[in-house]
């Protein structure tokens, strides 16, 4: 039987997260507080990568905090973008500093992430902050499973005792999402990734189906259960000659034949993309206010 989800609208929710960040900004500067800085680096000119920036540099700009954008050649050396970042890392009106990822094949991801000081990590992707996700005083949260939190939680969706399926296990998002709804949220979580068996056996039994593995309309209607709650991560360019852009977007889910069966769905674009951006501000806040006090004591 065919019936409507609600729709899970990140976009709006973020809107409503980008308001209350920005009347907190306005009030902190009132009283004579730092305007929160978050710095950008991004490597190479790759049109989706550009697109996820500019996005959360025009975020900064509607919340009122200061940004600085650096963009460096594809052909930046690994030690001269160490350097960049220790320079930030040392900047004291830095709140928070982010490296947009994937970065080039010569460039170790890992290493230069390792590198950001784990106060000023508003991804929440270093080993500190990773490991703190299990801690009972949290660092900074994965800004994409933080967001996903978020959205769920705005739409009063229940968690605990639920059955949490999480398809993809990338250190971003998969992995660090698992632990936090088991961790955290008391969910039931199964995890599966490129190696597991029957997929869709997995992925009937959801109550809470999340997707995050870069495959464009991996998940069918047969593979998901009436009534389930579905979020899409995925968000891939697929070409056309169809619009002006010459591409469209496409989510890990097939939105129609899923939608008919979901109790809620999140849409691409316009769904998970933007929650992760109104989290990263929220890590901005956050370090910006930490700093702060750390600069009185
Ligand atoms: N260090 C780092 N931190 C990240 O948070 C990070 C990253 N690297 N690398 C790539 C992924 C992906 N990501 C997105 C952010 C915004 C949208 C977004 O704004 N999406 C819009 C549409 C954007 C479009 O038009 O293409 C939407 O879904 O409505 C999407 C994806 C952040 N990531
Ligand atoms: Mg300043």
């Amino acid at each position: 039987m065919s019936h409507s989800p609600t729709i899970l609208d990140g976009k709006k929710i973020a809107d409503q997260i980008k308001d209350e960040i920005s009347e907190e900004v306005k009030k902190l500067v009132a009283s004579g507080g730092k305007t929160p800085h978050l710095a950008a680096i991004l490597v190479g000119d790759d049109g989706a990568s550009q697109t996820y920036v500019s996005n959360k540099i025009k975020a900064c700009k509607r919340v009122g905090f200061e940004y600085t954008l650096l963009n460096f050649p594809e052909t930046i050396s690994e030690s001269k973008l160490m350097a960049e970042i220790e320079r930030i890392n040392a900047d004291d009106d830095i709140d928070g500093l982010i490296v947009q990822l994937p970065l080039p094949q010569h460039i170790s991801s890992a290493e230069v992430t390792e590198r950001i000081r784990p106060d000023k990590d508003v991804d929440g992707f270093t080993n500190l902050n990773y490991g703190k996700i299990t801690s009972k005083n949290p660092g900074l949260m994965p800004a994409t499973p933080y967001g996903i939190l978020e959205l769920l939680k705005r739409y009063d969706i229940e968690i605990k005792g639920k059955h949490c399926v999480m398809v993809g296990n990338s250190r971003t998002v998969g992995a660090p999402m698992s632990i936090i709804m088991s961790y955290h949220e008391y969910a039931t979580v199964t995890t599966c990734h490129i190696h597991t068996q029957h997929l869709e056996k997995h992925t009937q039994q959801a109550d809470i189906l999340i997707v995050a593995t870069g495959k464009p309309g991996l998940i069918k209607g047969d593979m998901v259960k009436e009534g389930a709650v579905v979020v899409d991560v995925g968000i891939t360019r697929i070409d056309t000659d169809q619009n002006e852009r010459g591409y469209y977007l496409k989510g890990d889910v097939e939105f129609d034949e899923v939608a008919a069966k979901a109790s809620h769905i999140t849409p691409v674009p316009g769904g998970v993309g933007p929650m992760t951006i109104a989290s990263l501000l929220l890590n901005t806040l956050k370090a910006s206010k930490k700093r702060a006090l750390k600069r009185k004591s």
